[in-house]
């Protein structure tokens, strides 16, 4: 039975966190899903990533922080740290849904998890750091524009604890430690891959009932590499993974593997279909679209307000399940007509495509909003070096480097990088290396 009117929800605001949505959406379609999957997303996705989103989720929705409301502006501009944390907010504006399921990127679904939708707003899962405190990765929410609306009001007024969503969201649902044990979801709903181990008895007794794992913390799956021979995952330097973590990370890679690499494959085949002349948006090496968006001319200038018609009829539009393949049959990057990479790879390594992000070109790709073109080459672009070879498969991020003139650009309009390379002790070296 499916119901239309809920939904699973996640969240990439870049290349690199939309690896986890995709194996997270796939894995939900791998459990007889019966709700609707979206995927709420930032300017700084790119459009080939649009396109892969989209054979994977029912909605690919962009939110937009800089269209948000001026107070919103006001409270945040010099906390740039927390740019993701409103993102997450947004969620309670789908307000199509009576009720969802929030889900963050780097978690993945074991089996089926509806009865969640038994529960109300708001519940969670503890967090390990901290059980009085609910963690954030995993919640049922009911989409409101009022309780969004309170939610930014209370971010304004009191900020965030933790600088991030989940102190912000703990402090706005403070009663869920004491006033309703039903807002309590079951630690199977949001087990930590790698605290798992802190109680290993624990584990022993009821992990094997998990139905949704965790990769909370800095290192994401995408960060290790994945022996799609041996069906292994590679560990690097002198880190311990547990066995527990171990066996996780082989389900989320082997979902990767076996899923999500055979779209990008053939979105790839259908773009060089589509334009056999070696045009292809999609399909050539470097940056899909990045030349062509700009111009009304160029071969995907007319498919850009959509993503649903995104580079002459790729068929994105299609929101049907991707069919769960098994990994071991699935032979990725032995194909040696793919085409190489503009350099940079090993010999034996099999060169993707570069993923990378023209911030702004896109609109909501349900929307038919016009494109915005006006900053679609200023925003810096996180992108994904995707380096496939027959025995391993790694996931790098990138992030393109402005030109001297965009960086002057981006500082004049005030959107300043107080974190990074805009941070005082880095201006300071400038200085220091002008004077001298
Ligand atoms: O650059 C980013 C960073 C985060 N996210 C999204 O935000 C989520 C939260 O970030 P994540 O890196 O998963 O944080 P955790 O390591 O899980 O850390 C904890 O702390 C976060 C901040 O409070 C909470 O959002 C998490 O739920 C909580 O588990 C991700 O899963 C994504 O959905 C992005 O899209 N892009
Ligand atoms: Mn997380």
């Amino acid at each position: 039975m499916s119901v239309s009117d809920q939904a699973f929800v996640t969240l990439a605001t870049n290349d690199v966190y939309c690896q986890g949505a995709l194996v997270l959406g796939q894995s939900l379609r791998n459990q007889r899903l019966t709700r609707k999957l979206v995927v709420l997303i930032t300017p700084h996705v790119s459009s080939l990533l649009r396109v892969v989103l989209s054979r994977v989720f029912d909605e690919v929705i962009e939110v937009n922080l800089i269209d948000s409301a001026d107070y919103i502006h006001l409270a945040f501009l010099n906390r740039p740290e927390l740019g993701v944390t409103l993102t997450k907010l947004h969620c309670w504006t789908l307000t199509r849904y009576s009720k969802c399921v929030f889900l963050d990127a780097d978690t993945l679904v074991l089996s089926n998890i509806d009865e969640l939708f038994e529960r109300g707003e708001f519940s969670a899962a503890p967090d390990p750091g901290w059980p009085d405190c609910f963690n954030s990765g995993v919640f049922v929410f009911q989409p409101s524009l009022e309780t969004h609306g309170l939610l930014l009001q209370h971010a304004t007024d009191h900020g965030s604890f933790d600088g991030a969503d989940q102190g912000l969201l703990n402090s706005f649902f403070s009663s869920w430690s004491t006033a309703d044990i039903h807002k309590h979801l079951p630690f199977i709903y949001n087990l930590s891959s790698n605290t798992a181990y802190t109680y290993s008895p624990a584990f022993k007794q009821f992990g094997s009932s998990a139905k949704v794992v965790h990769f909370l913390g800095s290192r994401k799956p995408w960060n290790y590499k994945y022996n799609p021979q041996t069906g292994s995952v590679l560990e690097e330097g002198s880190e311990l993974v547990t066995q527990h973590q171990a066996s996780f990370l082989k389900v989320w890679w082997g979902i990767y593997h076996g899923s999500i690499l055979p779209l990008y494959e053939s979105i790839r085949d259908e773009q060089e279909h589509a334009s056999p002349g070696g045009t292809a948006c999609l399909g050539g090496v470097g940056a899909p679209c990045a030349n062509s968006a700009p111009s009304a001319e160029g071969p995907c200038a007319n498919s850009v307000p959509s993503a649903r018609n995104l580079c002459a009829d790729s068929a994105v539009g299609s929101s049907q399940a991707w069919p769960a393949e098994d990994p071991s049959e699935t032979n990725v990057g032995v194909d040696e007509t793919l085409p190489s990479p503009e350099g940079g790879h090993s010999e034996d390594m099999v060169g993707w495509p570069e993923i990378e992000t023209i911030a702004g070109v896109m609109g909501d790709p349900l929307s038919h909003r016009p494109p915005q073109l006006a900053d679609s080459t200023e925003t810096p672009a996180t992108s994904v070096d995707l380096a496939v070879s027959i025995s391993e498969i790694s996931l790098k991020e990138k992030v393109r480097e402005l030109s001297p003139e965009e960086e002057r650009r981006k500082w004049e309009e005030g959107r300043v990088d107080y974190m990074g390379q805009d941070a005082f002790a880095r201006i300071q070296e400038k200085l220091d290396r002008f004077l001298q």
